[in-house]
């Protein structure tokens, strides 16, 4: 994202170009956006862990690897939707993906 860019936020800066924010601003900015992270990843986390009971009632295995390459390739096209490093999404999914492996295994 360049400095001249509109945040995405809900927190008490909304609309607020970047230039117009003072530095303690922007890092308020941050944490709202990393608390915010890391509410959407625990919510990723709790519906894989549904999707493993679900596949473990119906005798499928933990891993599925064509909806793993799927995950993927949409991380891949949100990232370009978004102007991100669509290799930087897709290392971060491959964690997430493998931590929620990593879990239901633990857990069955
Ligand atoms: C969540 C699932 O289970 C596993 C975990 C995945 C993930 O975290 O995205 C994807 C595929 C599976 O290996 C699923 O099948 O959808």
């Amino acid at each position: 994202m360049t400095r001249n860019s509109e945040t995405a936020t809900d927190g008490g800066t909304e609309n607020r170009i970047p230039d117009e924010m003072s530095l303690d601003e922007l890092r308020e900015e941050i944490q709202t956006i990393d608390r915010e992270i890391v509410e959407l990843i625990a919510q990723r986390t709790y519906v894989a862990d549904t999707i493993a009971q679900v596949k473990d009632e119906q005798g499928l295995p933990t891993t599925d690897e064509k909806q793993e390459q799927q995950v993927m390739e949409r991380a891949g096209e949100n990232a370009e939707q978004f102007d991100v490093d669509a290799n930087l999404v897709k290392a971060i999914f491959r964690l997430l993906i493998e931590l929620n492996k990593v879990e239901q295994r633990e857990n069955r």
